[in-house]
């Protein structure tokens, strides 16, 4: 635990500079150690028990504790709140490297740092930070963040879940649908948006979901059946809930690209390993061209989703717009995991279809960053709708 404490300490350091997107070619000296360091984190706690945290679909509790010590999950909170008090730019590089040891863990992280306390952060009253905030950077409690509904994803302004005031209260009635971290959540946020703690009256969950991937991370419903919370509890203004969770995607787009580059590293990792290892006709897998192709395209796939990722966390960092790039960063990222995974197993061959070997696991982790936070055909619109808009000026 001291050496958590003193990588903590020295990822503190963080943060000078880099606002320049010409800093994509080469990372500031405090974002490489920062990276190096959720590296090593990743390959020393995370990679080596991935599989068993999969099969056996438990929450890595003490990994996310020790995150917590190392500031990574409250990467953009400012210190005096607990948190770390870096950039978005470090927050992409520790969720590409958190990814890369284990997915499941990389979305604990992604969604109490970007969908739980993001909003909090950038809407709350300072009394809603200490409270709903600080407690949840250590990595002792987890949020989560409730929009989806059983009749509507994509389409969150159909939402169905009403709010009424009785009072001093908000009482809420209604389903959420596939919510990361509910079974392991001490608090959610849910637009109007609402702040609610967990376990509390009249607020439910339904069975966890079993998944093709992310298996350690839990997902299940919310139900809320006359919950009531006091009026403090709303964040931002009344009616402003749908612009905030709109926001919060904007960000929450960029860790879920992130993770995305994180499985598709790892799937070449092993891809590139293996065909050094394999021999086929007498020389490694690695000499044949078809292989090389595969491993080629792979490479090209995940620096240029890479690229894109960094552009897009630059851009917010920078405080510019950076909708339209956070979209194109998740949709290029999630579709190099997916591809980079899918040809893993095709080098790997039999060794790729079966559990002795993490290829598989990449292949169910990488699917699900084509759907959650906006399904690929989401970005799509997404980009069109921006790209449409300056066009038009
Ligand atoms: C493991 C997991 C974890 C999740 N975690 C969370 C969470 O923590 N919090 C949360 O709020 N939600 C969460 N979700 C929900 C997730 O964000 C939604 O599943 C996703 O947005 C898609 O919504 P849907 O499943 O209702 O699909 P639908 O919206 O019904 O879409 C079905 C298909 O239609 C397509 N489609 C829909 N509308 C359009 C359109 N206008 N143009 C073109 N194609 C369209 C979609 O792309 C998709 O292919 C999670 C989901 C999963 C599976």
């Amino acid at each position: 635990m001291a050496a958590l404490f003193k990588a903590r300490k020295a990822l503190a350091v963080c943060l000078a500079g880099c606002r320049s997107l010409s800093q994509l070619a080469e990372l500031p000296e405090t974002h490489q150690l920062l990276r190096q360091t959720c590296r090593d984190f990743a390959n020393r706690e995370l990679a080596p028990i991935a599989a068993r945290l999969d099969k056996e679909h438990s929450y890595p509790a003490k990994q996310i504790q020790d995150l917590g010590a190392m500031g990574v999950m409250a990467m953009e909170v400012p210190e005096e709140l607990g948190g770390a008090g870096m950039d978005y730019l470090a927050y992409s590089l520790a969720m590409e490297e958190i990814s890369r040891g284990c997915a499941s863990t990389g979305v604990v992280v992604s969604v109490n740092n970007s969908l739980y306390i993001g909003p909090i952060l950038k809407n709350g009253t300072e009394e809603q930070k200490t409270q709903w905030i600080t407690p949840f950077a250590t990595g002792e409690k987890v949020g989560c963040f409730a929009l989806s509904e059983p009749g509507n994803g994509s389409d969150a302004g159909a939402a169905s879940t009403v709010a009424r005031q009785d009072g001093n209260e908000w009482v809420l009635n209604g389903t959420k649908a596939w919510i990361t971290n509910s079974w392991d959540a001490s608090a959610t946020v849910g637009i109007s948006a609402f702040l609610i703690p967990m376990p509390h009256p009249g607020l439910s969950l339904g069975k966890k979901e079993d998944k093709l991937g992310i298996r350690a991370s839990s997902t299940a419903n919310i139900i809320l059946e006359d919950c009531r919370v006091p009026l403090d509890n709303m964040l931002g203004p009344r009616g402003a809930g749908f612009k905030i969770a709109m926001q919060t995607l904007d960000s929450g787009r960029i860790g879920i690209a992130a993770q995305a580059l994180g499985i598709a590293q790892a799937s070449l990792d092993c891809a590139a390993d293996y065909a050094h290892k394999r021999t086929a006709f007498g020389s490694p897998i690695g000499k044949l061209q078809a292989i090389q192709i595969k491993l080629a395209d792979m490479a090209v796939a995940i620096e240029s989703a890479r690229l894109l990722t960094w552009k897009a966390a630059l851009l917010r960092d920078s405080k510019k717009p950076f909708t339209k790039e956070a979209a194109m960063a998740k949709l290029a990222a999630s579709e190099a995991a997916t591809f980079c995974s899918h040809q893993a197993i095709q080098i790997l061959g039999g060794m790729g279809y079966v559990s002795d070997m993490p290829a598989e696991r990449h292949y169910r982790d990488a699917r699900i960053t084509e759907i959650y936070e906006g399904t690929s055909e989401i970005q799509r619109l997404v980009i069109a709708g921006q790209l449409l808009k300056e066009y038009q000026s």
